[in-house]
């Protein structure tokens, strides 16, 4: 059986676009994958499901004849952002979408698969199809979970991110760190609710939380480092019920995010001062919940992405950019702490950002991303 064409990696895509779900809910998305890759000649193949984690799939080549076992990885899962693309192929599934382009991930990911199925690569491959990359901790989840073990586990790993900034097609790596690590901010502020008339019976949450998200402003612009630089975003922020009740609760989310775990700590620790202060000056109990770990900065290998850098800057097909890092994050950092590899982006050329629901990557960069890939494993297999 031949590699999947252009042709059907793009109607893939358009199918998986579809069909977005959130971390740890990716059913429909993990069963298309199975049903796409049972399509594939199974004649090296084996394909493993995991118990703990059933939305994840597992596929290994045996090379002809191995010295190594070369890992990739994809992700899965999508986001909670209502579609406004407007495109023919828009999600199915109303306020879930692929605004991440997981979907050009996974597509990236089955195209590989298909070559090295059909072409029998030399060491032994991994695949691994992961869910909840951006939340819930996928990574480390299957990591803990011991899925990466004997003949499962690469020597080497793999993966990729689009980049709407990118010309599409484009290859963009850098030596060390490449994303920034993050902490999952989880905040919770318990006063008293009461009557909107009358205020000096009840301790109004509202206005707790509004003192607490101005004074967070403050950690990154007064607290730290310009040169060293971090994120602070609180993205979610629920309170109240209607207009004439105070609210006695309310609930803020957000994302702490550093290039380095000592620069994380930092921004953490201020956090907690900052909840403490607030819990003082309105006489409320604030709950402060982070949760640090599985998104670690991603630190590419240096030896192997020296390698991965020459072979993209040196093959006259690819469009190899050098790039500065990013405060996304990526919980592939986890694995890379573990197993040696490289993570790269791969360009979508879009006006619009990752996570904005008029997200529409360039479908060319698809068939570009499988040939550099390809060619790149096939090289590294050779050496
Ligand atoms: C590439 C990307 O957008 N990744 C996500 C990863 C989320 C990390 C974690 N759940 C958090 O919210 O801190 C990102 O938001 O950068």
């Amino acid at each position: 059986m031949a590699a999947l064409t252009e042709e059907s990696l793009i109607k893939i895509r358009r199918h998986l676009h579809q069909i977005p779900e959130l971390a740890l809910k990716e059913i429909q998305t993990s069963a298309y994958l199975e049903k796409v890759i049972a399509g594939f000649d199974q004649t090296h193949l084996q394909v493993k499901k995991i118990a703990d984690l059933p939305t994840a799939i597992m596929v290994r080549i045996a090379g002809s004849a191995p010295k190594r076992t070369l890992g990739y990885r994809t992700d899965i899962d999508a986001l909670p952002v209502t579609e406004a693309t407007g495109l023919p192929f828009a999600s199915k599934h109303p306020g879930v979408m692929h605004a991440c382009g997981h979907d050009i991930h996974m597509t990236v990911a089955l195209g590989v698969l298909s070559y090295f199925a059909a072409h029998q690569p030399t060491d032994n491959m991994i695949f691994f199809f992961q869910p909840a990359e951006e939340s819930e901790n996928g990574g480390k989840l299957a990591y803990e979970l011991g899925v990466f073990k004997d003949q499962w586990r690469p020597d080497e790993f793999y993966g990729l991110h689009d980049n709407p900034d990118l010309p599409a097609g484009a290859i963009g790596c850098r030596m060390g760190t490449l994303f920034a690590g993050t902490t999952e901010v989880n905040i919770d502020l318990e006063g008293k609710g009461g009557h909107a008339a009358y205020p000096q019976d009840a301790n109004d949450m509202v206005v707790a939380a509004a003192a607490l998200i101005e004074q967070v402003q403050t950690i990154i612009s007064r607290s730290i480092d310009p040169i060293e630089g971090g994120v602070i975003t609180l993205g979610k922020m629920e309170a109240g019920t209607i207009r004439n009740v105070i609210a006695g609760h309310a609930h803020i989310e957000g994302t702490i995010r550093g290039l380095t775990q000592v620069m994380i700590q930092h921004i953490d620790q201020r956090l907690k001062d900052v909840g403490e202060g607030i819990a003082r000056s309105f006489n409320a109990k604030v709950t402060v919940g982070l949760n640090q770990g599985g998104y670690l900065p991603v630190e590419n290998n240096l030896a192997l992405t020296k390698r991965f850098i020459a072979y993209m800057k040196h093959n006259p097909d690819v469009n190899f950019v050098e790039t500065e890092p990013a405060m996304t994050g990526e919980d592939f950092g986890y694995l890379l702490s573990k197993i040696p590899g490289t993570m790269f982006w791969l360009g979508v050329e879009d006006d619009s950002q990752l996570h904005s629901a008029t997200l529409n990557p360039k479908e060319a960069s698809i068939e570009a991303g499988v040939q550099a890939i390809t060619g790149f494993m096939t090289a590294r297999m050779a050496e």
